[in-house]
């Protein structure tokens, strides 16, 4: 089990997580899930023993990574499956992983076996590809057959037939007793993958429960309704019908109309009423993709200028129709309509203090409304700007915290703790040339 309470991580100004309290819990494999820059790697370097959190504290069967008495053989992981010696074949990568933690070479063939890397085992890894890459990375995580797996991005690269096999090994791992944590982007995957989901936006815990429950209290079940092709005038005559007795009607770039706020049954009555033959009349679910949209388009930082779903942050004012389907470009801002209990509205981050801890929105989802720590500010009030994270991304093999920062702790922030261990103490190889300082400009390295 880990099990992560008020962790709190600041890089200087930048607030990367904020008060974040969840439990990963062994016999499922739990998603993580957040937009870009959300805090995920730096969660995860937290949880491996790689960064400090500035408050707050993660432990893994009750301990710190690194008070774990044997970590390597209890604790696996994928952070950058790209930092390996290069120069070193597959195998020698591994064997020298396994010397570090007293784990017997027969295991290294094993492994390779298990991320069928054995014909390349040989070869140096520098001329492997993405993928191989990706493979190697898992192989080095299930090394000291540990019982805790963290996996960042574990399929990126992975072509079809990888993805496949990624998602068994997980539901495999799983189903062993095994805790598995993983982080993606894909959401159709995490939908076939994960059991249970933690999903966080700028730093903070946005939910925490089932993948099925997570659908459902992001998005509400709707009903497809299509009506002749050949008479349009029927389409806007149960529309109306519709509308009129309560149900929110959107038109389908095919022609069909998503409707809620009715049950199946009254639609069909009410079309019998109006005397409209219907050709369908379906139920439908949104999916993980929809209701994860909806849930973190408020907490999205890098957007690009022309994404038509930056809408989905606005109410729509009163009496104000959605946005028609462009032809070719699907249904602009349109996704699964909110649950019913959010007034209709679609979720928006919190801003305010008040809001944040314990305000209607952040209460709705349970757990992401942990207390404050007295006096604790929400560090989204006057925000950094984005330059501020910009120095570095994605997970570094050696602790960041002596990074030089912009500005100095608050006050009520405790004394980092006492310099880490050595970084081939950390379960993700360590690469062979010096990390990049994260603080040093891109040119320069
Ligand atoms: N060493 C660091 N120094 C300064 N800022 C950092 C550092 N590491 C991460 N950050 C910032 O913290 C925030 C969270 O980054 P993190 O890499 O944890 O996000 P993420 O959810 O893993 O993103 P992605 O999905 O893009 O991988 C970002 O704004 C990032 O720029």
């Amino acid at each position: 089990m880990i099990e992560a309470a008020g962790l709190t991580k600041r890089y200087g100004n930048k607030t990367a997580v904020y008060n974040l309290s969840f439990r990963v819990r062994p016999g499922a494999v739990t998603g993580f899930l957040g937009p870009n820059g959300s805090g995920k790697s730096t969660t995860m370097r937290m949880i491996l023993g790689l960064d400090n959190p500035t408050s707050g504290s993660v432990t893994i069967g009750g301990y710190p990574y690194r008070k774990l008495p044997n970590a390597p053989r209890q604790v696996g992981a994928l952070l950058d499956a790209k930092a390996v010696h290069g120069g070193r074949s597959a195998r020698n990568h591994l064997l020298s992983l396994a010397q570090l933690s007293g784990i017997p070479a027969r295991r290294v063939d094993e492994v390779l076996g298990v991320v069928g890397l054995q014909d390349v085992a040989r070869k140096r890894s520098m001329g492997f590809s993405l993928g191989m890459g990706q493979r190697l990375g898992i192989a080095a995580a299930l090394l000291g057959d540990p019982q805790v797996l963290l996996f960042d991005e574990p399929v990126n690269g992975l072509d079809p037939e990888g993805i496949l096999w990624v998602r068994n090994l997980m539901k495999a791992l799983a189903a062993e007793g095994r805790t598995v944590f993983v982080s993606s982007h894909l959401m159709s995957e995490m939908a076939l993958t994960a059991d249970h989901l933690i999903v966080i936006g700028r730093g903070q815990l946005l939910a925490d429960m089932s993948v099925q429950e997570f659908i459902s209290a992001n998005s509400a079940d709707f009903a497809r309704v299509r009506t002749p092709d050949t008479e349009p005038h029927l389409r806007e005559k149960l529309t109306t019908a519709l509308t009129e007795a309560g149900g929110h009607v959107l038109p389908e770039q095919d022609g069909a109309l998503r409707v809620t706020g009715l049950p199946l049954p009254r639609i069909s009555d009410l079309a019998h009423e109006a005397d409209v033959r219907l050709w369908e009349l379906s139920p439908h679910q949104a999916s993980l993709e929809e209701a994860y949209m909806r849930m973190t388009q408020g907490a999205v930082d890098y957007r690009s200028t022309i994404d038509q779903k930056a809408g989905l942050q606005q109410p729509l004012p009163p009496g104000a129709q959605p946005p028609v389907p462009v032809a070719g470009q699907g249904q602009p801002g349109w996704y699964a309509p909110p649950p019913p209990q959010q007034g209709g509205q679609p979720f928006t981050m919190p801003t305010t203090p008040a809001e944040l801890h314990g305000g209607a929105q952040a209460g709705a989802y349970g757990t992401a409304a942990t207390a404050p720590a007295p006096g604790a500010q929400s560090p989204y009030a006057p925000q950094p700007t984005q330059a501020d994270g910009q120095a570095s991304h994605g997970p570094a093999p050696v602790p960041q915290d002596q990074a030089p920062t912009a500005a100095p702790p608050a006050p009520s922030t405790p004394p980092a703790p006492a310099t880490p261990p050595a970084p081939q103490q950390a379960p993700t190889p360590a690469p062979a040339s010096a990390p990049a300082d994260p603080t040093e400009p891109e040119d320069a390295r």
